[in-house]
């Protein structure tokens, strides 16, 4: 038997990529103006020894809100607790985790656009004065105390910031909206990917997948794995161009970046309504999914590469959305 060659080490890169996570702002690739002004906050509270204002991460899926959370609690040289919004169906979910925190810890919740009313109410209180207002007993017995909770971080993660009702997103101190990375930025994820799975890459090869990644370090690292799994079992084990167009390809991911879903829903304007415009609903219908998974996941990277445009009457195929497509504009200039 011959010793498997070093290089060949898939299995240092797990599947749920927590491999790939960064553990400091240092590491963070990315996002720069965000990190500039969390460094900056982060440092003044670490001097004032003071607990971080609330901050609320927004942007697409996969952008890096968790990682910042966790990261920013590291930085803080606090604690971490993470619940998610729906996670938290009653009052008394939310009291038990507040009260529970340390001092200046960060109290993560994911989907925060999706927490029950009654548990947002309870926030509130908590988030401006540290203090909860419990509601004990019932009927004509019930009486209110109030809790006194040691100052903490809220940090709140959403896609759907349009979601939050006003009250609580007021209460948000430092807002921060993630953007798409560029390719640059993705090459730099996908090449310490590879890095960290012991795979040799080209340049080339890493530039290919960043490319096609649409602009979304999970995205880079999923498609990081299955190229690697190509090199390996078809190719010399090494991350060429040539492996990662091949992989990538077969993986029905275009050289946009666009995957099958996206090249449904633009085909579909395409074909059946002639561009558009067409309304969200009848699109969400006519491709049988969730309106909600089409403005979260599927339309802001289509917007942001100019390939569609939501207009008041609905959504439209734009110029570069049909030519994409190897179909030809409508004689019309009624496409943006
Ligand atoms: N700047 C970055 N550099 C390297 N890897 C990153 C970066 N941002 C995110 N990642 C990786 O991408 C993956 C997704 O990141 P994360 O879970 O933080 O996204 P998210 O914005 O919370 O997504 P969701 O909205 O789905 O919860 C993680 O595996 C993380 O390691
Ligand atoms: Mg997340």
């Amino acid at each position: 038997m011959t010793e498997p060659d070093p290089t060949l080490r898939p299995d240092r890169l797990p599947e749920d990529d927590r491999a790939l996570r960064p553990q400091s702002l240092d590491d963070f690739t990315g996002q720069e103006e965000a990190r500039a002004n969390l460094r900056v906050f982060i440092e003044s509270a670490r001097r004032r020894g003071e607990s971080m204002d609330h901050v609320l991460f927004h942007g697409p899926p996969g952008l890096g809100k968790t990682t910042l959370a966790q990261i920013m609690a590291k930085e803080l040289g606090v604690g971490f607790r993470m619940t998610s919004g729906p996670v938290l169906a009653k009052a008394g979910d939310l009291a038990a985790i507040l009260t529970n925190l340390e001092a200046k810890d960060v109290l993560f919740i994911d989907e925060i656009h999706r927490l029950n009313p009654a548990v947002e109410e309870v926030l509130y209180p908590a988030l401006e004065d540290f203090e909860l207002d419990l509601v004990i007993g019932e009927g004509p017995a019930a009486r209110t105390v109030r809790i006194e909770l040691q100052p903490f971080t809220l940090v709140g993660a959403t896609t759907r910031l349009g979601l939050l009702t006003t009250p609580l997103r007021d209460r948000f101190g430092i807002p921060t909206r993630l953007n798409f990375y560029t390719i640059e930025e993705l090459d730099l994820i996908v090449a310490r990917g590879a890095r960290l799975a012991g795979i040799s890459a080209d340049p080339k090869g890493t530039a290919e997948i960043a490319k096609r990644a649409r602009g979304t370090p999970r995205i880079a690292g999923r498609l990081l794995r299955r190229v690697i799994d190509f090199a390996v079992v078809e190719g010399d084990g090494r991350l060429t161009q040539e492996i990662a167009d091949s992989a990538l390809t077969r993986l029905g991911v275009d050289a946009l970046g666009l995957d099958g879903a996206d090249r449904r829903y633009l085909t579909l304007i395409a074909e059946n309504y002639h561009g558009g415009p067409v309304g969200i609903e009848t699109v969400a219908a006519a491709l049988a999914e969730p309106r909600d998974a089409l403005e979260e996941v599927i339309e802001p990277f289509l917007l942001q590469q100019g390939l569609i445009a939501r207009t008041p009457r609905g959504r439209m195929l734009a110029h570069k959305g049909w030519t994409h497509l190897g179909l030809a504009p409508p004689p019309r200039d009624r496409f943006i």
